[in-house]
């Protein structure tokens, strides 16, 4: 068992956000989840606003990091814990000047050592590697493998994240090998039992890994 595993839940491509706030509610009431990103694409800056003043109050008060996906500016703006950003995104550097230095910022790496080498010495707080298995929530075009988890631990002390088609069944493969996170979305907000149910499955297979 790698009991120190945790759950990071990205939300839905769409939502509408104070019935999304519900769903929110119950999965993080239904076991250990670390933190949540606000993942929302294609839409414009209000729209991001307005999810995050319904959804980080519901996060934040569970003592759960509220995560922005690819806004550093605002993420600082309107409070969140941090900013993901992606190989496309703001460069790390200008994000983290952005958001402060006490603030998370996390990075995609992809299958790239090389990658989360550099973003690990420039001091992201957590390096994500994927995409693991198939997925219908994103195209991705990088395939990456367990073994990256475990060079990933063997050498550096900052967490990584695995991220892309993760669910219950086929992600022991993914703790034994050294993930601090597991990133999901279709996992937990598709499940047909709900995302509560959804949660306790992960909680379940992370402790019997
Ligand atoms: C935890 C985590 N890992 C990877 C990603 C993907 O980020 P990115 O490559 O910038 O792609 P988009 O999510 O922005 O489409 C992520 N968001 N979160
Ligand atoms: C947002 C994202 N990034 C990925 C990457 O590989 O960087 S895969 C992915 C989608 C994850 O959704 P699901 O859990 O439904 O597969
Ligand atoms: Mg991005």
């Amino acid at each position: 068992m790698k009991a120190d595993c945790r759950l990071y839940l990205v939300t839905p491509p769409a939502l509408e956000p104070a019935a999304f706030a519900v769903q929110l509610a119950a999965a993080l009431d239904a076991g250990d989840v670390a933190c949540v990103q606000l993942r929302l694409k294609d839409v414009d800056d209000d729209t991001v606003r307005r999810a995050i003043d319904v959804l980080r109050p519901v996060v934040q008060s569970r003592e759960v990091a509220f995560i922005l996906n690819d806004h550093p500016r605002l993420a600082k703006e309107t409070g969140c814990d941090g900013v993901h950003v992606g190989q496309s995104d703001t460069p790390y550097r200008e994000a983290r000047k952005i958001v402060g230095a006490e603030a998370i910022v996390g990075v995609t790496c992809h299958d790239s050592r090389h990658l989360a080498m550099e973003a690990g010495e420039d001091g992201a707080d957590y390096v994500a590697f994927g995409a693991f298995f198939p997925t219908g929530t994103k195209q991705v075009e990088h395939h990456a493998t367990p073994d990256v988890l475990t060079w990933w631990q063997e050498m550096m002390e900052i967490p990584c994240v695995a991220i892309g088609g993760i669910t219950p069944d086929n992600c022991g493969d993914l703790v034994r090998a050294g993930a601090d996170f597991l990133a999901v979305v279709s996992s937990v907000w598709q499940h047909p039992d709900g995302p509560a149910a959804a949660v306790k499955a992960f909680t379940k297979a992370i402790a019997e890994a």
